[in-house]
């Protein structure tokens, strides 16, 4: 079984940036959206991408921009993966990945009568729609854009999806062991949960959370080579 990804998001600091690489993160969110505390500019999040190593990816979060915006970030600041986190049409994220030449996820806003068909239509309608759509990421719908912190109903996600889907929404080291066991994502994506304020990361908490995601893995591959050998 692969080892389950982890995205730390709302990133705004170089030594939080330093302190997710430490703990062994994979992916590092940046969000591009003036209303949000975690807001940075083109310019901020060039020199905190600098101070990514490689192999780790580097993600932009939009909500509702447009073409030019989204261009002119990545001027400025050499993303790897777009985020898109607003209400963006499929053509409107194939238009503005293929301007930008970078592949994309794209948010679904779980809500409680979200079903299994809602989801996977979904799916289909973005990866039909571009060669560059990667992967599903999952929040939990609130009246608002998102890194709210809240958790929604994990039973919804469709088993056949969850292997292939970034969840997010309210994750904590307190909730990590049970999302991993019981979604088994491709990734696991946290901001709120490992902050001390918004937009201020706290170094223990990520290294808490990357290290309770690392020990659910471990779990599951030794239940799993159990059930192999007996
Ligand atoms: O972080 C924000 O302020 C934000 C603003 C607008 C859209 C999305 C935003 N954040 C999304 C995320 O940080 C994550 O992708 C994810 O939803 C995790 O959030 P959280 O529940 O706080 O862990």
């Amino acid at each position: 079984m692969p080892r389950t990804r982890v995205k730390i998001c709302g990133l705004t600091r170089e030594e939080d940036v330093r302190a997710a690489v430490q703990a062994g993160a994979d992916a590092l969110g940046f969000v591009f959206y003036p209303p949000s505390p975690r807001h940075v500019t083109a310019a901020q999040a060039g020199a905190l991408i600098a101070a990514m190593p490689p192999f780790v990816t580097a993600v932009a979060l939009f909500v509702n921009a447009t073409v030019e915006e989204v261009v002119a970030v990545a001027k400025v600041a050499p993303f790897t993966l777009l985020q898109f986190h607003g209400d963006e049409s499929a053509a409107e994220c194939a238009a503005i990945a293929a301007a930008v030449g970078r592949p994309f996820m794209r948010v679904f806003r779980m809500r409680a009568d979200t079903s299994a068909a809602d989801l996977l239509e979904y799916e289909h309608q973005y990866r039909a729609a571009s060669p560059l759509f990667s992967s599903l990421l999952l929040d939990t719908y609130v009246d608002a854009y998102g890194g709210a912190g809240k958790v929604f109903d994990w039973s919804l996600i469709p088993k056949e999806l969850a292997p292939r889907v970034v969840l997010s929404g309210g994750l904590s080291v307190s909730n990590a062991t049970d999302a991993v066991a019981s979604v088994r994502p491709y990734a696991v994506d946290i901001s709120s949960g490992v902050e001390q304020q918004k937009g201020i990361k706290d170094a223990r908490k990520i290294a808490d959370f990357v290290n309770a995601v690392r020990a659910a893995d471990a779990t599951i591959e030794s239940d799993n080579s159990h059930e192999s050998s007996s």
